[in-house]
């Protein structure tokens, strides 16, 4: 076996104890933790399908890139082998691309973009294709370049925020920036403050940013989603939707329309 798909052959180890709970499984909580992303994405997928028809069918993509991201998280965990590292970061490295690329509003776009969404698809393109060679260079540091990722992602949210009078849109995307930053709070004290956490049987944090992050992530990804629709089917009034608790906002989120697509009129 080449030793990069050996046991133990990533730098990176979590704080909670290795081999503890089932021998076959290195980081247990941290390994199934990852639950989230591999459950969500089939239930986005039905409730998504009228905008995957009108909208936007990328977003299916979106949905599979995410369950792609858990099973290698939980392959990683698992192993703790450097290939499973590998696999986890550049499965995120590409789900943030795609999204880039599908959702950036074009006033972001850079000029020589000519507001052209294929070109800046490309220029996304090149930019993960660079990436994903320099993340095999240093594989101990690219954590640390994969979290900065989240700074445009979050700035772009709120921009688009300020320009919504929608209620439940706004307060989805505050919620969806709560999230992140517990979860940003839990990754950070798992990979630096591991002895004090340790000190009080509590090495979990890991299973929480897991968890916490996506969460925020799914709802990020509604958000985004939602302007798209109202910026390419205005006719049709997009509105937010929870499954299954629609009246007291619990559940998933997700994009309605509040008409259906006018029907070709049909030539006598
Ligand atoms: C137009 C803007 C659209 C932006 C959309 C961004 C969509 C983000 C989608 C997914 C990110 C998922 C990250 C999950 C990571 C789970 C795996 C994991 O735990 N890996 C760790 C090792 O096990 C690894 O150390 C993690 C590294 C850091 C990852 C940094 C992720 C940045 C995520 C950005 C999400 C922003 C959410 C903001 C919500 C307001
Ligand atoms: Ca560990
Ligand atoms: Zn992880």
């Amino acid at each position: 076996m080449l030793k990069e798909f050996e046991r133990g052959s990533s730098d990176v180890d979590w704080c909670e104890a290795n081999y503890d709970i089932v021998p076959a499984i290195a980081e247990f909580w941290n390994t199934i933790s990852n639950f989230l992303f591999i459950v969500l994405p089939p239930v986005l997928m039905y409730l998504f399908r009228p905008y995957a028809r009108q909208v936007n069918a990328s977003i299916n993509l979106i949905w599979w890139m995410l369950a792609v991201v858990g099973v290698s998280s939980a392959y990683f965990h698992a192993t703790l082998s450097l290939v499973g590292q590998l696999l986890d970061e550049i499965a995120i490295l590409w789900v943030i691309i795609a999204a880039w690329g599908v959702w950036a509003p074009r006033r972001f776009f850079p000029r020589f973009c000519h507001e052209s969404r294929k070109s800046f698809m490309l220029v996304m393109l090149g930019v993960g294709a660079i990436s994903t060679i320099l993340a095999f260079l240093h594989p101990s540091m690219n954590h640390f370049l994969l979290m900065p990722m989240a700074i445009p992602s979050v700035m772009c949210m709120f921009s688009e925020l300020k320009r919504c009078n929608d209620c439940r849109v706004i307060r989805l995307g505050i919620a969806a920036f709560v999230w992140f930053s517990l979860a940003l709070t839990c990754w950070l004290n798992d990979r630096l403050f591991c002895h004090i956490w340790e000190s009080v049987s509590f090495p979990y944090l890991h299973s929480g940013w897991h968890i916490f992050i996506a969460i925020a992530s799914f709802e990020l990804c509604v958000v985004m989603a939602y302007f798209e629709a109202v910026t390419m089917a205005p006719e049709r009034a997009p509105t937010l939707k929870f499954w299954p608790y629609d009246r007291c906002d619990l559940g998933v989120p997700y994009v309605s329309f509040k008409f259906a697509a006018a029907k070709p009129i049909k030539e006598c």
